[in-house]
């Protein structure tokens, strides 16, 4: 295989791991100052370490580093007189000092630390127009007050006891144990947080300074105390979105409750001079989340995702309800879409919302009078973090594609804009990097067993100087969710690294995807193994018979979700030369209670539906080499799903393991990842092992692996 690239960050792994990141975003009650987040390699390549940088939101000056903490600020928020919060844990700090709030004043100076509590905090919410900040912070149900709170977590560290007594669900969460703390709503008392201005920093010229975040010269003095909203939240915060009033009078959480295993969500109202709390929505038939309250006060709007059954997919829609009570209503009813997030316009007209919706996740304008369909204001790319200016002109957000990473944008809101001229990009921490191949869409029809006919659409990445002389070798991507979209950037799936050593890369989006209404959703509920697949098997074929395609050398690949699909492929086609499954699905009848969130799943999967698409009943079948990868501490899809899908293809798939124990199949097992590749070293063996392993089944080309591995 011998394609011609130009030297881009995608061909060296070191290079890509380099490319900096950037994140949430925030912008000041004025409007004159634009945060945003950016992630970027320390000096030994062992770590993403995160800091602030102010982002010019004309456009014109560069993007100027705020902060410089050795481990990192995260969280951007602004305070009603423009200070600039952010969560982050002192450098010289022992290894088990927690996150606090640090505060870098509006006047200028240094930045100091403003609350902390014993457990950390996790996130900070002030209010846009009044002096009242409200932090989220871990804390032990044994606790009556800072100092039993200081004493109980010594007794633990000093005793080496880490043991948790549950007396509920859920117990674990993606990578971490839960419990025995949990998270609980505090408001920050003391003076005002009113802007400061001293002599020392009169020399800032722009009202902000850069901030060296270190334990230097900071006393108590500075250092506010905290009045606990939630005394007995118990659980019922964990995992929650809160959002505060612009006046600081309220905040509406979305509140757990459990019976048995199963979990659901409502939305309560706290009051914050009081720590009153009264419920203010819940559905029988409906988790509710993500609420977001109106400048005005008046209202509350939220996102409704239906309770799934066997037979029925969950619906995702918009909602509002007066914040004082009352009945609430569902926005653009006609729209078929699922909204993702939501943010107010300055006047509590209406909302901005993000949808994915054709392999885009573009921003809508949705009124709350009059029309049931939103206005969709932007054509290409994935929206996030998306903040709006006070007079309501134009937001900010960030945009990706897998055309290129996230980007900090400016978009237009004046009626009767086009929507290719809303959008710019500002000059954010990071450009744009420069790619290897191009990216196409593709749109394939396939017809089911009942007749009827549906799109499948997909990405497709090509390598520089694929051609009909020179056919790409094709791998074949698999999403999981399942309930996504292959349409924002990835790092954890790139599909640049492997176009640049000369692979094609197909991203479809099959069934179960979202963005392309509740009936393509529905095609795949509780069958796992027939649209989803079908679908998949339908869009490699349409590409396979591109002349700048070699349909004689491919492979399918897929995480989680995905890789339960990788699974799937490997049992029912031998037509892939290999297969890699990343923290996948295997055996669906130990899957579904062992998984951190097992009422999600419980929700579709009856034991017949377990049964009938469990990959591993398909073990016997599997005649092509496969790269099974997996870390120990994946609670989404535990380690037992690796651990046996390893056993059960040494011992029974249709390549057993020769009797000197020698095998074509692999297991790259991370002790110490998660379900994602978090460490960029362990990120590197990853690709490493996966590029050593298509080589030799896919191009029949020895590679050697990592030194590393031993
Ligand atoms: C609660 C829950 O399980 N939610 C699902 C969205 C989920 O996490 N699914 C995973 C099995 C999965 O496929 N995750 C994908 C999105 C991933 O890339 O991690």
């Amino acid at each position: 295989m011998t394609h011609t690239t130009s030297q881009t960050r995608f061909d060296d792994l070191d290079d890509y791991l380099a490319l900096p990141r950037t994140g949430a975003l925030a912008l000041s009650p004025d409007g004159r100052r634009l945060v945003a987040a950016q992630s970027a390699l320390n000096a030994d390549a062992t770590r993403w370490s995160t800091s602030l940088w102010e982002v010019d939101p004309d456009g014109e000056a560069p993007a100027r580093r705020l902060t410089r903490g050795a481990k990192g600020e995260g969280g951007p928020a602004f305070t009603a007189a423009g200070d600039l919060l952010f969560v982050a844990t002192r450098a010289g700090e022992d290894d088990d000092a927690k996150p606090c709030v640090w505060r870098l004043p509006a006047g200028g100076g240094e930045a100091h630390a403003l609350v902390r509590r014993p457990g950390g905090i996790s996130g900070v919410l002030p209010a846009r127009a009044a002096d009242t900040v409200v932090v989220v912070a871990d804390t032990l149900p044994g606790a009556t007050d800072e100092a039993s709170e200081r004493r109980l977590r010594k007794a633990r560290s000093k005793n080496k006891v880490s043991a948790i007594l549950h007396t509920g669900y859920p117990v674990r969460y993606w990578d971490h144990d839960l419990g025995p703390d949990a998270p609980r709503l505090f408001a920050v008392e003391g003076a005002p947080l009113a802007p400061e201005k001293t002599d020392e920093n009169d020399d800032a010229e722009d009202g902000t300074a850069d901030v060296e975040v270190t334990p230097a010269d900071q006393g108590p003095d500075d250092e506010r105390g905290t009045r606990d909203l939630t005394p007995d939240a118990g659980k019922a915060l964990l995992g929650s979105s809160s959002a505060i009033s612009d006046d600081g009078a309220f905040v509406v959480a979305t509140w757990h409750t459990s019976a048995g295993s199963a979990i659901r969500s409502h939305l309560v109202r706290i009051d914050v001079a009081t720590g009153e709390r009264s419920v203010l929505v819940t559905e029988e038939d409906a988790d509710l989340e993500d609420p977001v309250v109106s400048p005005d006060g008046a209202s509350v709007a939220y996102v409704a995702s239906s309770i799934s059954s066997p037979e029925e997919a969950p619906r995702r829609t918009a909602w509002i309800v007066p914040a004082a009570g009352g009945a609430a209503r569902r926005l653009a009813e006609a729209w078929d879409r699922w909204p993702a997030s939501l943010t107010w316009l300055p006047d509590s007209s209406g909302l901005l919302v993000t949808a994915d919706e054709q392999g885009h996740s573009p921003i809508f304008r949705v009124a709350l009078e009059g029309a049931d369909q939103p206005e969709r204001l932007t054509t290409d790319g994935a929206y996030g973090s998306v903040v709006v200016a006070p007079d309501g002109t134009h937001a900010f957000a960030t945009r990706s594609s897998y055309a290129y990473p996230a980007e900090v944008v400016r978009i237009d809101l004046g009626d009767g804009v086009a929507p290719d001229e809303r959008v710019r990009a500002l000059r954010g921490p990071a450009e744009r990097p420069a790619l290897p191949g191009r990216l196409e869409d593709v749109a394939t029809t396939v017809t089911d067993a009942d007749g009827s006919t549906h799109t499948v659409r997909s990405y497709l990445a090509l390598p520089e100087g694929a051609s009909e002389e020179n056919p790409a070798p094709l791998l074949l991507w698999i999403h999981g969710g399942p309930l996504g979209s292959w349409n924002a950037w990835s790092w954890r799936w790139n599909p640049w690294i492997m176009v640049a050593r000369g692979y094609a890369v197909l991203l479809p989006d099959p069934a179960l995807s979202t963005g392309y209404g509740q009936e393509f959703v529905q095609r795949g509920w509780g069958a796992w193994g027939d649209a989803p697949y079908t679908d998949l098997m339908a869009a490699t074929d349409a590409v396979e018979q591109r002349p700048e395609i070699d349909e004689t050398r491919t492979a399918a690949m897929g995480g989680s979700f995905g890789g339960y699909m990788a699974n799937w492929v490997a049992g029912h086609t031998d037509r892939f030369d290999a297969v890699v499954t990343h923290a996948s699905l295997w055996a669906l009848d130990q899957f579904g209670p062992t998984t951190d969130a097992a009422y999600y799943w419980a929700r579709e999967m009856t034991p017949e539906m377990g049964l009938e698409n469990s990959p591993h009943r398909f073990v016997g079948d599997i005649r092509t080499p496969m790269l099974v990868i997996h870390g120990d501490k994946d609670y989404r899809v535990p380690i037992g799903e690796g651990l046996r899908l390893w056993t059960e293809l040494l011992s029974s798939s249709g390549l057993p393991a020769a009797e000197d124990g020698s095998t074509v199949h692999r297991f790259l097992y991370f002790p110490d990842e998660n379900h994602w590749i978090l460490t960029p070293q362990h990120a590197k063996v990853w690709y490493e092992v996966v590029e050593t392993f298509l080589a030799e089944h896919v191009l029949g080309e020895a590679r050697d692996l990592p030194e590393v591995l031993g």
